[in-house]
């Protein structure tokens, strides 16, 4: 008998990264064992591949408490994408200061990391290293490795990244708050099968007007409202037409399987010039 090949995740990579990290908590909930993780260098080459049939999931950050919503995401789900959300987890997220094993801190001249690193450290980093230049790199774990090949480079990231690429904890949970989260969808090609299960559903949506027109908004909301839906989130993002017009991302209770969201997304297909079902997928 032929062993079965483990179904395959792309991820936000090199190894170590807080996406690694999501795909792996992924596969747990899914039972997978040996999960085949394969890296991506952006989060566009994530979605690539699902689109594509390279890998059965993908994994891709959606929010991050201190920063906000990862705009690359969204505007894959907008504009380039026909993936389906399939679940979401979210991660704590306690980035370290990594540094070389033989490095002091007068050692450093520049801190590197993903921008979502340097942002989420921004106070700590104008207290603690103060003056020092940053630059931003690919990944948290891109951020590590170029700590271990260098003195003069800081990384930051989290203790597993340090580990793995042979660098050193210089200090822990250097983010600016505590309870500092993200959260990550997976997604799978259109029409995937669902792969969770729960008792509680939310349904994501990329909402298209026809024009900017006086209460657009509130019609859209107004539709929710009448079939007793409850809004989860909403948010704008620039359509990328015009200074000044915008889509909506909104989450809603429910999904596509109960009547009032059919309700909903069908009275709202009449006045929208699009409705995209990012998916339904159990409340974490
Ligand atoms: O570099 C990493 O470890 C990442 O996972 C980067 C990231 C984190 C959150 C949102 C987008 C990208």
């Amino acid at each position: 008998m032929s062993e079965a090949t483990a179904p395959s995740f792309a991820y936000l990579g090199p190894a170590g990264t807080y996406h690694d990290e999501a795909a792996r908590a992924f596969a747990h909930r899914l039972g997978i064992e040996n999960p085949e993780l394969v890296e991506c260098p952006s989060l566009s080459e994530v979605f690539d591949c699902v689109d594509r049939g390279r890998t059965e999931y993908g994994v891709v950050a959606t929010e991050n408490a201190l920063e906000g919503p990862v705009t690359a995401t969204l505007d894959n789900f907008a504009f380039r994408s026909s993936a389906t959300i399939l679940g979401e987890h979210v991660l704590d997220i306690h980035h370290c200061l990594i540094m070389h094993p033989d490095a002091t801190r007068d050692d450093v001249k520049t801190v590197v990391s993903h921008p979502q690193g340097l942002g989420q450290c921004r106070r700590y980093l104008n207290d603690k290293l103060h003056g020092i230049p940053t630059m931003t790199v690919a990944s948290t774990a891109d951020s590590a490795r170029r700590a271990a090949a260098d003195k003069s480079v800081a990384g930051i990231g989290n203790a597993f990244a340090a580990e793995l690429y042979g660098a050193r904890v210089e200090e822990a949970c250097i983010e600016d708050h505590f309870g500092n989260q993200t959260s990550f969808a997976l997604i799978g090609r259109q029409g995937h099968v669902p792969v969770l299960t729960g008792t509680k559903f939310k349904t994501s949506l990329a909402l298209f007007l026809q024009a900017n027109r006086p209460g657009a908004l509130l019609m859209i909301l107004s539709e929710f409202a009448y079939a007793g839906i409850n809004l989860v989130k909403i948010q704008s993002r620039p359509t990328k037409q015009a200074l000044g017009d915008y889509m909506f991302f909104v989450d809603i209770e429910g999904s596509t399987s109960d009547l009032e969201v059919q309700t909903a997304l069908n009275c709202l297909r009449l006045k929208l010039r699009e409705v995209k079902v990012l998916g339904s997928y159990p409340v974490e």
